[in-house]
This record gives C-alpha cells, sequence and structure tokens, in this order.
C-alpha cells in the first residue's frame, strides 16, 4: 500500500484542496492508500500564538481563535456540497469547542505547559485532515479518517516525541487488518501510553508517512509538496539549478542538512531503513516527475549531486601550547558545548593539534564562547589555552555525492574554480565517507561560490562570463557588435556565455545583472543614468558575480585609477587603453603583482600592435628562457598609415585627416604624431622584457611644430597642422632625394629605448611597409641571425577590437578550465 503525505500548502486553499483530489481520485481505482495531511498553510503558526496569547492572559488570543475557525469553515462552505455542509461544519465546531475550552484554562491557568503546548498544536491537522476527508469521500474517494493519535504511540518528551516503534507498528498493523478502504491521517501528532497527545517534531508530517510507509512495508512514499523536487542548489540564489530526478537516501540526507526545505531527511529514516522508495512530487505541477529517493546512485550519474549552504554562521576557534598531544581536550570542548544545547555544524583541527576550529549557528555563538571559556577557565588563567577566537558572517557551502567517493579531482576542482574567483576559503572540511565536502567561506560570496560551483559541476557545457564594459566609442561599440555576432557560437563551441552586464561612457552608464541585450545597448545606454566611474565600480563590485571581466575601452586616466581596487576585488581587466602600462614603474608593478596575488588577469595585448599578437609572443619567448637582445619596430599604426602614403601627391595634413577617419589615430592625432603614443608602446615592451623603465627614460623626437601642439582643441590642431605642411613635404623631399622613405622607428636596445623619424633606404626592413602595417621585430638569443618579425595593421577599430575580444575569450577560458 502506498503511502502520501501532503504539506500545508497542498491543503492552504480551496483551489489547493481541489489539487490534491485530483491526485487521488486517480489512485482510487488502481490500489488503496494512505494519505497524511499536514495543517492548512499558515494554521500552525497561528496556533503556536493562540496558545502564547492565552497563557499570557492576552485576550485577543480569541481573536486568533476567529482566523483559525473562519479559515476552516469557509473553506467547509466552498467545498462540501450543501447536503453535507451542516454536518461537516458541526464536526469541525465541535472540534474548535475543545480548543477553546483548552485555551481558556490555559488562560486561566495562565501557563502553557509543553504538553499543553502539543495539545493546542494537535488541531492544525485535526481539523485539515477531517476536513479534507469529508471532501475526498464527496469526490467519491472511499476513504476512512483515521486520528493518527490512535496507533502512533510515542514517549512523553513533548515537543518533539519519540515514536515507540514496537506499539506502534504493531498498532498500524492491527487497525489495518479491518480495513478495506483508503485512509486518510493526521500528520505530526501522536500519543503517550496514557493517552496524552504528543507531536512528532520538524517535519513531523514527513515522519508521521515513514512511520505508517514503515509499519506497512509499503511499495513507496510520496511527498507531495510545491516544489518540483529536490534541486541541484538553491533555486533562490542558481538560478540554473535543476531538480534531480533521483537522489540516494544518503544524498538526501547530506544534501537537506544545510537547509533544503524540501524534506528533513531525519523524518524519512524509518523508510530508508526498509529500503522504501520515496517521491518527491509537486501539487501545482502533477505532469512533473519529481524526484525519486532511493538506495544507489546510478554510477554514471554527475560525481557531485548538489551544492548545499547554510548562511549565518560563526567559526569559533580553541586556540593554545596547552592543547599540544594533550588527549580529553576536544572531549570537553564538545561536552561544554552539548550541555549547552549547543548544535556544532562543522568540525576541523589541523595536524598540529594547535588549535581546534568549530562551526556554529551566528545566534548561538556567545552561549558557546561562554560554555567553552567556562570549561577552560584555568587553562586560560594559566596562559596555555587562548580565549576562544570568533569569526561571523560565515556560510558554509557543500558538495555532496555518493559518487564523489574515489573520484579524484573533485577538490580540485572546488578550490580551483573558488580561487579564480576570488572566494577566499576560510576552513574546510570532509568526513572520509568522502560523499560531503565542505568549505566555510564569507557569507558576502555565498551566491557567488553556489553559482560558480554549480557551473563547475553541473553545467560544464555553458559558462556566464560577465563582463562590464567602459568606453564605447570606436573600439567599444566594435567590441560589442563582434561580442554579439560571436554569441552563439561561442556558447555551442567553446562553453561560455558572454553577458554584458555593465556599460559606461562619458555620459551615461547602464548596469543589468541577467546582460544588456547587445541589439540594442546604444538605445539602452541612452536611457541610462549618468555616468559616474566611481559608482559603477563599486557597483560592478557589490554584485560580486563570479567569473567578472572589466573592459576599459577608453584612453581616461582616471578609469586607471579604479584598475588596482577592481584588480584586488579578484576581477580581471581587459585593456587597449595604454594609460596603465605607461604610468610609473612602480604602479605597473603593483598592478602585475595584484592581479597574480588575486589570481585574475590582466590583459593589454592591444596595447601594442592593436591586434597583433605582439605581447603574447615578447611573454612566451621571455617565458621559456629566450634573452631579448634588441626590439626594433614601426609601432603606430598612424604613423605608418601617414609617411606610407606621404609620396607628395596629397598634403601631409590630409593624409593626417585620413588616418583619422579611418580609426587609426589615438582620439586625439597629436598624441600619435608627437611620438607619445610610440613612446609608450616601446615603454610597455620594454617592461614586458624585463626592463625597469620610466617614461622619461624614452628618448623622443617630436616631429610636430610648436603652434600644432598648442592647439586648444583637435580642429584648431587640424588648422595649424595645415599652416605647417611644409615642415613635413621638406623632410619627404630629403629622404626622397636620397632613394629613402621616412619611417618613425622605435627601438630598445642595450637597456636603452628610443622613438624617432627616420630615412631608410631599400634594404631596409621597414621600407615596402604600407597601409597602417606594424612590424616589429624581436632579436633574442634565439632569433639572432634573423629576428622574429610580426607584421599586418596595427591600428583600426575591427582589428583593435578583434585584439580586445581575444584578450576576453583566452580570460574566459583560463576561468572555464
Ligand atoms: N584606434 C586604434 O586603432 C587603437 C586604439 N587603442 C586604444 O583604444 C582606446 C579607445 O580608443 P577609441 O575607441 O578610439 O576612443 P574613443 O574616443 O572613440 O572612445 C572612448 C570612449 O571612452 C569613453 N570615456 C572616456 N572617458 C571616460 C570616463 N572617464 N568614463 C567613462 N567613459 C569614458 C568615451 O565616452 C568613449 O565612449 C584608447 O585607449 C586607444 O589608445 C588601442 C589600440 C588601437
Ligand atoms: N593610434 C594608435 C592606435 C593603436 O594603438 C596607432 O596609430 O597605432
Ligand atoms: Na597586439
Amino acid at each position: 500500500m502506498k503511502v502520501l503525505k501532503f504539506g500545508g500548502t497542498s491543503v492552504g486553499s480551496v483551489e489547493s484542496i481541489r489539487k490534491v483530489a485530483e491526485i487521488l481520485s486517480s489512485y482510487k481505482k488502481k490500489e488503496k492508500f494512505v494519505v497524511v495531511f499536514s495543517a492548512m498553510s499558515g494554521i500552525t503558526n497561528l496556533l503556536v500564538e493562540v496558545g502564547q496569547k492565552a497563557s499570557t492572559t492576552d485576550i485577543s488570543y480569541q481573536q486568533v481563535l476567529k482566523t483559525i475557525e473562519q479559515k476552516h469553515v469557509s473553506t467547509a462552505k466552498t467545498l462540501i456540497d450543501v447536503k453535507n455542509q451542516g454536518k461537516v461544519i458541526a464536526q469541525l465546531k465541535l472540534i474548535l469547542n475543545e480548543l477553546q475550552d483548552l485555551l481558556h484554562g490555559v488562560y486561566l491557568l495562565k501557563e502553557l505547559s509543553p504538553r499543553s503546548n502539543d495539545l493546542v498544536l494537535s488541531f492544525g491537522e485535526r481539523l485539515s485532515s477531517y476536513l479534507v476527508s469529508e471532501f475526498l469521500k464527496q469526490e467519491g474517494v472511499d476513504v476512512t479518517f483515521l486520528d493518527a493519535r490512535k496507533v502512533i504511540i510515542t514517549d512523553s518528551s513533548f515537543g518533539s516525541a519519540k515514536v515507540d516503534f514496537k506499539k506502534t507498528d504493531k498498532a498500524i498493523k492491527d487497525y489495518f487488518k479491518d480495513i478495506k478502504s483508503s485512509v486518510v491521517t493526521t500528520g505530526f501528532i501522536g500519543s503517550t501510553d496514557k493517552g496524552e497527545t504528543t507531536t512528532l517534531g520538524r517535519g513531523g508530517s514527513d515522519y508521521t508517512a515513514s512511520v505508517f510507509g514503515a509499519a506497512l512495508d509499503s511499495e513507496g512514499i510520496e511527498i507531495w509538496t510545491d516544489v518540483d523536487g529536490i534541486m541541484t542548489a538553491d533555486p533562490r540564489k542558481v538560478k540554473r539549478a535543476f531538480t534531480l530526478p533521483q537522489v540516494s537516501y544518503i544524498e538526501a540526507m547530506e544534501m537537506s542538512h544545510f537547509g533544503a526545505k524540501v524534506i528533513y531527511p531525519p523524518t524519512l529514516q524509518p523508510a530508508f531503513k526498509k529500503r522504501i522508495p520515496i517521491w518527491i512530487k509537486n501539487t501545482f505541477n502533477t505532469a512533473f516527475e519529481g524526484t525519486l529517493i532511493n538506495e544507489k546512485t546510478s554510477a554514471t550519474d554527475h560525481s557531485v549531486k548538489g551544492i548545499s549552504s547554510i548562511e549565518n554562521i560563526s567559526m569559533l576557534n580553541l586556540t593554545g601550547s596547552g592543547m599540544v598531544g594533550v588527549p580529553g581536550v576536544s572531549g570537553r570542548l564538545f561536552g561544554a558545548l552539548a550541555r549547552n544545547f549547543i548544535n556544532v555544524i562543522l568540525i576541523t583541527q589541523a595536524s598540529s593539534e594547535h588549535s581546534i576550529c568549530f562551526v556554529i549557528d551566528s545566534k548561538e555563538s556567545a552561549k558557546a564562547k561562554d560554555a567553552v571559556e567556562e570549561e577552560f577557565e584555568h587553562e586560560i588563567k594559566a596562559g596555555k589555552i587562548d580565549k576562544l577566537h570568533e569569526k561571523d558572517n560565515l556560510a558554509i557551502v557543500a558538495v555532496v555525492g555518493d559518487n564523489m567517493r574515489h573520484t579524484p579531482g573533485i577538490a580540485g576542482k572546488l578550490f580551483s574554480s573558488l580561487g579564480k574567483n576570488g572566494i577566499n576559503v576560510v576552513a574546510i572540511a570532509q568526513g572520509s565517507s568522502e560523499i560531503n565536502l565542505s568549505v566555510v567561506i564569507g557569507k558576502e560570496d555565498l551566491t557567488k561560490a553556489l553559482n560558480v560551483i554549480h557551473e563547475s559541476f553541473f553545467l560544464s557545457d555553458v559558462k556566464t562570463i560577465n563582463v562590464f564594459v567602459v568606453g564605447v566609442g570606436l573600439i567599444g561599440s566594435a567590441l560589442l557588435k563582434q561580442l554579439q555576432k560571436q554569441s552563439t557560437y561561442l556558447q555551442k563551441e567553446k562553453g561560455f556565455k558572454i553577458n554584458v552586464v555593465g556599460l559606461a561612457n562619458s555620459k551615461k552608464m547602464l548596469i543589468n545583472e541577467n546582460g544588456v541585450a547587445l541589439t540594442s545597448w546604444k538605445e539602452k545606454l541612452d536611457e541610462g543614468e549618468k555616468a559616474n566611474l566611481k559608482e559603477f565600480v563599486k557597483r560592478m563590485i557589490d554584485l560580486n558575480l563570479r567569473n567578472s571581466i572589466f573592459v576599459d575601452n577608453t584612453s581616461n586616466k582616471d578609469v586607471v585609477s579604479f584598475y588596482h581596487n577592481i584588480l584586488d576585488e579578484s576581477i580581471s581587466i581587459v585593456t587597449p587603453n595604454k594609460l596603465a602600462n605607461s604610468g610609473l614603474y612602480k604602479d605597473y608593478q603593483k598592478l602585475q603583482e595584484t592581479a597574480f596575488k588575486r589570481g585574475v588577469k590582466l590583459m593589454y595585448e592591444t596595447n601594442v600592435g592593436a591586434g597583433l599578437p605582439v605581447i603574447n609572443t615578447l611573454n612566451d619567448l621571455k617565458d621559456s628562457g629566450d634573452k631579448i637582445i634588441r626590439i626594433e619596430g614601426v609601432l603606430s599604426g598612424t604613423l605608418s598609415y601617414i609617411f606610407n602614403n606621404f609620396k607628395g601627391d596629397k598634403k601631409f595634413s590630409d593624409i593626417v585627416k585620413e588616418a583619422k577617419e579611418k580609426g587609426f589615430t589615438e582620439p586625439d592625432p597629436r598624441d600619435d604624431l608627437n611620438g607619445k603614443d610610440v613612446a609608450r608602446k616601446i615603454l610597455i615592451l620594454s617592461r614586458e622584457a624585463g626592463f625597469n623603465l620610466e617614461f622619461d627614460d624614452v628618448v623622443v623626437e617630436n616631429i610636430l611644430p610648436a603652434p600644432c601642439l598648442k592647439a586648444k582643441t583637435v580642429e584648431e590642431f587640424f588648422v595649424e597642422l595645415e599652416k605647417n605642411n611644409n615642415v613635413f613635404s621638406k623632410k619627404r623631399d630629403e629622404a626622397d632625394k636620397a632613394n629613402k622613405v621616412l619611417r618613425f622607428i622605435a627601438k630598445l636596445e642595450n637597456g636603452k629605448a628610443e622613438v624617432s623619424l627616420q630615412s631608410v633606404d631599400s634594404t631596409h626592413p621597414f621600407f615596402s611597409l604600407s597601409g597602417s602595417d606594424n612590424m616589429i621585430a624581436y632579436t633574442t638569443e634565439r632569433y639572432k641571425e634573423r629576428p622574429l618579425v610580426i607584421k599586418g595593421p596595427g591600428a583600426g577599430a575591427e582589428v583593435t577590437a578583434a585584439g580586445v575580444f581575444g584578450d576576453i575569450i583566452r580570460i574566459s577560458n583560463y576561468l572555464k578550465g
């Protein structure tokens, strides 16, 4: 015979009771069943309140009682046909009168003993079960009502009474001998030998179902609730959590120990013991198959089955030299906690024996501290043991699964995914059963940790990368376009989804945790709020999303001033902006160190040669042990374009304008022409090559006449440049006479960097450059005779955005791995 149990929400309203009847109607023809009901949702809380009020002579208990009465009577009026209503309501009133008399007694006595409290609470199940049983009969389901107090025999520990299985099993079996119909019974309650009403404690109705199931050797128990079953993680924190079709008894125990509200597994122990399968089903989604809990997890199932968590915990640490090698310290410690009824959630002790850590509910930390310090009073006075050290605002995350046993790599995966997201692990515990691995972390990191772990273990197919983009000008907007175009490919082929969470330019900003639609980002940003960089960065940090990347597509100094803080918060950075790496050497070094310390990435391939692999190549050479002898290059797309096209047929100023229109120049083209942009690039390459240079160490030849430099705006600059065209044609003519061309060349040799305009002849490798090509030649110990050369377009929106995109992909691969 099957045993079913419906929780409070399933009998909480007329509509849900109708659903229950529908579900049970489908059983009636097939087989008999036992069905256990909880109190209507909200009623148990009202019963607690009404008892409290009566015992403190608060006469408003009568109002609460009225509310309880109304809820049941009005439900009966709607559900029960007129011809039966009188009888059913009279019976409900009879039960309610008994409650009223009881509360009157409590009111007079000004006392609510645990015994009378249990009696008060019992009315919730008695009322709901009776009412639903009458409705079922009316709907043609053949049931008999049984007050479970007649068969569930307990001791007298009121509040959480222990079932006497011998007597209970016999009573249940005896009762069912003569019963021809299905049976409706009350969850949560039992009675002592002497007939005193008791309650079974937390999750009591599940327990009732389990007790019946075990006594009747049931073929299965169905727990009907308002969710689809046991999920991989708390769906309020992990949006992509999903229902597990099957878990083992042990997995169910481990998972819901940490706060899963679906079931309270200790109450299912009697059923576990008899290996009775249990289904968790949703009253409001009957088509869904729910979760089956049975003996064994399939060998092919995920190694990690679920992730559970508990919040608001504190960690206490008992330390002291007097503990090492002294037996009995832990016995005394945990004895003191037990005597004070403090539940210990997790324990760790390092093999140095110098300290014992334990984790408890934060609410109990003051009590625990007192208890332990009292226990070790003498040792503390003698300086052998220190006072308890307390750490609050913590959370526990645990991964659980039968198949974790003997599967190497789980801990590695867990810790590396946490580490890459900057989540600090405060303590670790794994039982030798290997089916639960718990980590203690800061409470503020809980949601991030759950999502990171969930993605690592369950969604290895697609990982979310959260991107915050500042600067949506030429490069930024080209990047967004590329991101949008590649989105499907990246999800399908690379296994990550790039979620653009934040967007900002100098006027507006926008943050949307679910991702900004890249087809309409411009309109969305226009409707956004006023830009405030500090606030933007703060919100990004506060959101604390997993796998976050900050992308700076500006040429702005203020944005750079946030880099350190961003990296320190374990957020990676990608940028084409050269200012961070060409500022003071100590700042450059600090950023590198912070990124390394936090396990995140700072990537800037586009700082030199736009999308060309200039910086990555240099790092590969260096990392593989090569030594850089000389770096020589045309490092400016703008200057390359200008001099490649300055052949006498066009004015110099017009070619500069063309370079700007083609998107090669810096926002202010003077940054290119004054040699500064190239100086920054050779400085960055020098630093990457291992030289500790400052910007002022780079010898720069400026080719711009003073009036051009002084001009206040870019427009004014062009006016001045036009006036000075002859300065440039003169240089060109001189070179031409010698069969040479002008090239703006950067060089690093013997630790010295310089940039200058040179005339080169046809034997020089830079002679034949065209378009906006950059060319970089690395002469190294391994590439000594002929240098390693990188050549190609070194400026422009598409190639630069592609380089930024490449860095984002590299970081995504790293975070994913
Ligand atoms: N154009 C090219 O070929 C290459 C450019 N780069 C670099 O790429 C970066 C971007 O260049 P472009 O897109 O051409 O510049 P742009 O002037 O077109 O765009 C700059 C963007 O940054 C925003 N911005 C500026 N200050 C800001 C602030 N304080 N807060 C928020 N947003 C701010 C602007 O509103 C704009 O959206 C520069 O650092 C440049 O050196 C690097 C390699 C090649
Ligand atoms: N303005 C720069 C763009 C790339 O850094 C250039 O012209 O090279
Ligand atoms: Na590059």
